[in-house]
């Protein structure tokens, strides 16, 4: 099958500036591609290349097979629709007149718009949900309404190919979310396809089949969401330092900025494994990876849904088969992750035959002298399942020079102190 756009070798310079370098990358037809990188990576003038605007001093952009820049202009805009990331428009033209414009490609030299072109505009003011501003000028409008017109335009030229400069980057949560659904649509409806610009990571990531990552001119990596958006490759690229979730069950990547500078640094030092399992080391998971502490986890059984949060965050874990008790070697593996650890929490898992292993460790990482933080906010015979043995054991375990705490809130606030001292 022949590639909807192929780019092969492109550089492209102005003047001096080199800002494009060797750029090779194909989108088949029906894909949905976004371009990310750091502000001046180089990803408007890459659009700009592909869209004839610009037209590269080294390699070729290929439309179907055909060279891009040789083609006459109306049959690259019958295949191809931009929207750029700002529009200028000096007159006082309406929206409706606007989107019309879109039909321009079609129209033949001397002759006006037909019944169809103002079917078609009508159509994509609908789509775009401009048509209730279509008599107003395209001046008085805000960027997000005047953004949202720009994208029926483009839609007016019925494209094969739609190339977008951050279409979202006027818009309030809400039109962010209703443009790329409705990119989404067009995509998969009529195989629209799709390269689009965006800076929001996580947009890019739920919305895109695939990602290009631009970093300084070239190509760092392309691939799935789940392959691009990775901390190692944002750290690289962006040079910021991120937790990625990968959301259960599809893997959808979403990052969360840690700031740095308000970790401390004894926080980053400071590792911490969590002994939990059924659900119950969820929501301290979440707040203990956001507060920047090295975590390690164990033992849980795969498939637990302490397991399915532990693995979005690529947290080390020690795992058992799903249901299965745990083994002699699982929990030496569990007692290996508790020598490295400096504070060890034990949550309010309930206890049965199956994970005693895992109340053993707890006892095992205070009788060490770690410090061990207990959450016992309910009474142990509520969650023993083990006709006694793992109340005993847990009465072993708060005779020992343990912090016994409540929940989360007090969880964390135990950590702060044990960090202070
Ligand atoms: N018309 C121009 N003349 C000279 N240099 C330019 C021009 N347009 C862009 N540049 C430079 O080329 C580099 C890449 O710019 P480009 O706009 O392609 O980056 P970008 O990745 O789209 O950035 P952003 O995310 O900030 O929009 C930058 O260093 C920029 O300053």
């Amino acid at each position: 099958m022949r590639s909807k756009i192929e780019v092969e070798a492109l550089s492209y310079k102005y003047d001096q500036l080199k800002v494009l370098e060797d750029i090779n990358f194909s989108m088949q037809q029906g894909e949905f591609i976004g371009l990310i990188g750091p502000n001046g990576s180089g990803k408007s003038t890459l659009l700009k290349n592909i869209n004839s605007k610009f037209k590269p001093q080294q390699g070729l952009v290929y439309l179907d097979g055909d060279n891009l820049h040789q083609l006459d202009k109306k049959e690259l805009a019958r295949n191809l629709a931009v929207v750029p990331q700002s529009t200028e428009i000096n007159f006082d033209f309406t929206v409706e007149e606007i989107v019309l414009m879109g039909r321009t490609p079609y129209i033949e030299r001397f002759s006006s718009e037909q019944e169809e072109d103002f079917a078609i505009a009508k159509e994509v003011m609908k789509l775009t949900n401009t048509f209730d501003l279509k008599d107003r000028y395209i001046n008085q409008l805000s960027g997000g309404e005047r953004q949202r017109v720009i994208v029926a335009r483009s839609l007016a030229q019925n494209p094969e190919v739609l190339l977008l400069d951050e279409p979202t980057s006027n818009l309030d949560i809400n039109y962010q979310l209703e443009i790329m659904n409705l990119l989404k649509r067009l995509n998969h409806e009529q195989e629209l396809t799709i390269l689009v610009v965006l800076h929001d990571l996580n947009l890019a990531a739920k919305y895109c089949d695939k990602l290009l990552l631009i970093d300084q001119g070239q190509i760092h990596s392309f691939g799935t969401p789940q392959e691009i958006i990775t901390s190692e490759n944002i750290s690289e690229v962006y040079g910021s330092e991120v937790t990625v979730k990968y959301h259960y069950p599809d893997n959808t990547p979403y990052v969360t900025l840690i700031d740095q500078q308000y970790i401390p640094q004894s926080k980053l030092e400071h590792k911490i494994h969590l002994i939990c399992g059924g659900g119950t080391g969820r929501e301290l998971m979440e707040q203990l990876v956001k507060k920047g502490y090295q975590l390690s986890c164990g033992v849980v059984n795969k498939q637990d849904s302490d397991w399915e949060m532990a693995t979005s965050y690529n947290i080390e874990t020690v795992i058992e088969e799903p249901f299965a008790p745990i083994s002699e070697a699982k929990h030496q593996q569990n007692l290996n992750k508790i020598k490295t650890a400096e504070t060890v929490i034990l949550t309010e898992v309930p206890i049965g035959n199956g994970n005693l292993f895992n109340l053993k460790a707890a006892l095992w990482a205070a009788k060490q002298g770690k410090e061990v933080i207990v959450v016992n906010g309910h009474n142990i015979e509520e969650r023993d399942y083990t006709s006694g043995a793992g109340s005993e054991l847990f009465k072993q375990l708060l005779q020992q020079e343990i912090k016994e705490v409540e929940d989360t809130v007090s969880t964390l606030k135990a950590i702060d102190e044990i960090i202070k001292n």
